[in-house]
């Protein structure tokens, strides 16, 4: 099924008013709960959008009442009862297994019913966006889900084909935007030499260009593509993808988006070495690129996990709605301690609202 017409399209009900925002807890066993109390508490992100949390009530209580007790008191964290709720309940036998900084089945299946009915409301026109909360892929897998990521699951239930994993995030000393996009995303490391194609390649830059046109207005953009082996193959010598077929790729697509500038295949160990200093210093470096596409997914991660951890954003871009999600994971070696920070989880509030308004004028 094509994706573009559904790329950035409206969604079915008119919008109105501020943006309406599903926000899943995630899996119950990890620090969803926690970062979504903690957002939920700060006004600039509940004044901003019309958001209903979906999961289940009952835990959602229960969490408030022990992060109470746990949190420093000045640590704002949203009373539930003041909450917009789906309630998801859970049977008393999975509520029973349900442990905090544990992940089983029980919390597996709970977090994937949690995303199916985001999911299945937003494509009633509930919502026009879902900010989820992180979920463990393992206990999806031992709840019977077998889907790499929550991604897949929402452009299954979209029915588009095309669809990118990218991660934005603003320096909080700069400004800039670091913005990386995954050509590919949860898979076996010795998968992806063989995963990655100019097909691939293109596809995934046809939907970097596309967003950063529609979303952030950058109609001539530069982006930079990594290479895959150290050096990006030293002319063959270690590894022949880059000579075989990503260099003539490249190389193709210049002459057929001239407009585009195209850097690359860059040595991945020097790629991020601007991006660096546009983060932490100077964002007026000459032939800053606007967008990265990395090859696999730690390539792409480590850098923006490195610079931006506790604040950048994973989007799902080429789904007929907004889907943003914190960078982070279930965190479950901390979960209950009251100490998971919640920046990433507003960061992630405030771009899907951002996100729907954009649509909304388009
Ligand atoms: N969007 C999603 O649903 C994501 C889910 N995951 C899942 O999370 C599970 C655990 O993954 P890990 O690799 O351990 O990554 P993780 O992000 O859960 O934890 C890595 C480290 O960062 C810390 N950390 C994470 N979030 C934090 C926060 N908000 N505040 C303070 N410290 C925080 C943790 O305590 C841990 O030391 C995996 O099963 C993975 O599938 C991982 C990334 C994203
Ligand atoms: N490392 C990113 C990640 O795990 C996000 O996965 P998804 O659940 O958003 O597909």
């Amino acid at each position: 099924m094509k994706t573009e017409k559904y790329l950035f399209t409206q969604p079915h009900h008119p919008p109105q008013g501020r943006p309406r925002l599903a926000v899943t807890l995630g899996d119950p066993a990890g620090i969803g709960p926690e970062v979504v109390l903690k957002a939920l508490a700060d006004e600039q992100i509940t004044q901003d959008a019309q958001i209903t949390v979906i999961g289940s009530r009952s835990l959602l209580q229960t969490a408030y009442k022990e992060l109470r007790h746990t949190v420093d008191s000045t640590t704002p964290l949203a009373e539930p009862d003041n909450l917009s709720i789906l309630d998801i309940p859970l049977d008393a036998s999975t509520a029973h297994q349900i442990t905090l900084g544990r992940g089983n089945a029980a919390s597996g299946d709970a977090s994937f019913a949690y995303l199916k009915s985001a999911i299945a409301q937003t494509l009633a026109g509930e919502f026009e966006g879902i900010v989820t909360a992180p979920i463990a892929k393992s206990f999806w897998k031992a709840a019977g889900h077998d889907y790499p990521g929550q991604t897949e699951v929402l452009a299954q239930a979209a029915g588009v084909e095309r669809f990118g994993m990218l991660f934005v995030a603003r320096s909080p000393h700069t400004g800039w935007l670091l913005r990386t996009l995954l050509a590919t995303t949860h898979i076996p490391l010795h998968q992806v030499p063989h995963t990655l194609t100019p097909d691939l390649m293109k596809t995934k830059l046809d939907l970097l260009v596309e967003y950063l046109r529609l979303e952030f207005g950058v109609e001539t953009p530069r982006i930079a593509i990594s290479g895959l082996n150290p050096h990006s193959g030293e002319q063959g010598q270690l590894g022949r993808e880059e000579k075989d077929w990503l260099i003539p790729w490249l190389e193709q697509e210049r002459k057929q988006r001239p407009q585009i500038k195209l850097d690359g295949p860059v040595p991945p160990d020097t790629l991020w070495v601007k991006a660096g200093q546009a983060w932490y210093s100077n964002p007026a470096i000459p032939n800053l690129p606007d967008a990265y596409l990395a090859l696999y997914h730690d390539q792409g991660l480590i850098p923006v996990k490195l610079m931006a951890f506790d604040r950048a954003i994973n989007t799902t871009i080429g789904l007929p709605f907004v889907r943003t999600s914190p960078d982070h994971g279930t965190a479950y070696d901390i979960a209950g301690q009251g100490i998971a920070n919640s920046t990433s989880m507003k960061a992630a509030i405030q771009l899907a609202a951002q996100l729907v308004r954009h649509r909304q004028l388009l």
